[in-house]
């Protein structure tokens, strides 16, 4: 059976977020004997395509409302991924330098028109088109209304959520972008008044996953909008956890960090990584170190941060390190906060994949004090790493980390997203980190824990195999 995702991100080709490193792991784990799972994503003018070559397997015209755009289907020239990717090559729309920007409407449309459109011209259409978020939303109704689309009706496809806050929404004015279909079907497109991509893909799709159990079922009660939709749709929806890319994701093998390590090695490997990490940001390593990695928005908490880090560094045996980039306002309140913690405080604020790799292996403590978490990579990558998480119990946290109170336990959780519940759980890991027989202990057994994607790239293929 063939799958082809459908995807606004691939690792390591585009990186905003987690969907990037989903999409550029799953596919790796569900190619085996019977199934062939292939990625196909927008071109974009970015490092990654000016580094390496590419090949047209297709050339062709699409309409856009009233418009045409040439487009080519690319491929990479080099066997380097461990699956097959296509590229949809747009030049007047999404050859640009970002990946999201104003103008996603036309761009995403563009996308998802030209990749069916080739798919059309296949001998033998997909077993699956498995769409990801609102960026691939409109495939599900077109595969179901548009006239042109007809010969796609029988196959089955699956949207997947990761993450509901973000929807695509545009305006009814724009509805003639989208190719020809019954208009009396109009309302699959709408919610509340307005197109909404992610709305219309959960009305549609065969099947609706999310990425964890808990978030599935916390979207029928905030959702951004569209609790009611998942609700009364809660009977083709699943929560499957995502899993993280060993290959990628491996402190014995990581090219990025100083000294690589594994369980009987992670007391030197671990001082190794902190010591560079102290060093480069001007820390104190035997301090006990919380790190943030992630975007600056309101639905990781970090609103918060620029308080709460000034409150936890009264305590003058911490230090925090913080690397991220997103909303202005707080970049600059993180910046400024150097000047006063000098010595105890460092922030790089950006986007910088190696040192996020260097933190993981290199900070005691992995801070996620999210107020959304569909399922959280970040966690899982500081398990694997022997980083301790600190986080908010909300989605796929709290499917992944379970508080030192419990049996078995091994983080750190608090309830609400707060500058006193954050700055108490900081100090409950300062606690845990002067206990070192403890804390060294903890680090060991949460190496261990298997989150690799094996099990979760199962439990999609047989979602696939149920509606094929
Ligand atoms: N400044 C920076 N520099 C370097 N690396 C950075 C970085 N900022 C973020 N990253 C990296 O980006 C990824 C973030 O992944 P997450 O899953 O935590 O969040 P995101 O909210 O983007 O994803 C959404 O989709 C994923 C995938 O389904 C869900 O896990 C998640 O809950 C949902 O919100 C990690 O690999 C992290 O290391």
């Amino acid at each position: 059976m063939k799958i082809i995702h459908l995807s606004a991100e691939c690792y390591p080709i585009a990186k905003v977020g987690g969907l990037a490193d989903v999409v550029g792991a799953l596919p790796k784990y569900q190619n085996n004997s019977d199934i062939s799972s292939q990625v196909i994503m927008p071109f974009y003018d970015i490092k990654f395509t000016k580094e390496n070559t590419f090949s047209s397997v297709f050339e062709a015209v699409l309409t856009l409302g009233e418009k045409t755009y040439k487009y080519r289907i690319l491929t990479l020239k080099s066997k380097s991924l461990d699956f097959d990717i296509f590229f949809v090559d747009v030049p007047d729309l999404i050859f640009k330098e970002y990946v999201y920007s104003f103008d996603d409407t036309e761009r995403f449309l563009a996308f998802q028109i030209a990749a069916l459109d080739w798919m059309l011209t296949w001998e033998k259409l997909p077993g699956i088109i498995h769409c990801h978020d609102h960026h691939t939303g409109l495939v599900p109704f077109m595969l179901q209304e548009s006239f042109k689309y007809k010969a796609f009706r029988k196959t089955p496809n699956i949207l997947t959520i990761h993450n509901a806050q973000y929807q695509g929404w545009f305006s009814h004015d724009k509805v003639n972008l989208i190719p020809a279909f019954n208009f009396n079907n109009v309302g699959l497109l709408d919610w509340g008044g307005t197109i909404n991509p992610l709305a219309a893909a959960i009305k549609c799709a065969w099947r609706v996953t999310t990425v964890s159990p808990s978030y599935m079922e916390e979207m029928k009660v905030s959702a951004n909008g569209l609790e009611s939709l998942l609700s009364s749709e809660s009977d083709k929806c699943v929560g499957i956890l995502n899993g993280i890319d060993w290959k990628v994701w491996n402190p014995e093998t990581d090219n990025y960090i100083e000294k690589t390590y594994n369980e009987k090695t992670i007391v030197s490997g671990k001082k190794a990584n902190k010591k560079q990490l102290c060093d480069t940001f001007n820390l104190d390593i035997n301090k006990p170190l919380f790190a943030f990695i992630g975007r600056l928005v309101g639905e990781k908490g970090s609103d918060l941060f620029p308080e709460a880090f000034k409150v936890a560094l009264q305590n003058p045996n911490i230090s925090i390190l913080l690397l991220g980039s997103g909303n202005k306002e707080t970049e600059e309140q993180l910046e400024t906060l150097k000047k006063d913690f000098g010595g105890q405080y460092n922030a790089f604020i950006g986007y910088d994949e190696k040192l996020s790799h260097i933190i993981y292996a290199g900070a005691d403590f992995l801070l996620m004090p999210s107020r959304v978490e569909p399922c959280g990579l970040n966690q899982m990558y500081a398990l694997r790493y022997g980083t301790i998480p600190i986080v908010r119990s909300i989605g796929g946290l709290k499917d992944t980390v379970t508080d030192i109170s419990e049996e078995n336990g091994f983080g750190i959780c608090h309830d609400n997203v707060t500058v006193s519940e954050i700055t108490d759980a900081i100090e409950r890991g300062a606690s845990l980190y002067e206990n070192q027989t403890k804390f060294k202990k903890i680090r060991t057994q949460i190496m261990k824990i298997d989150h690799s994607w094996d099990a979760s790239a199962k439990q999609y293929i047989n979602l696939y195999k149920s509606i094929n």
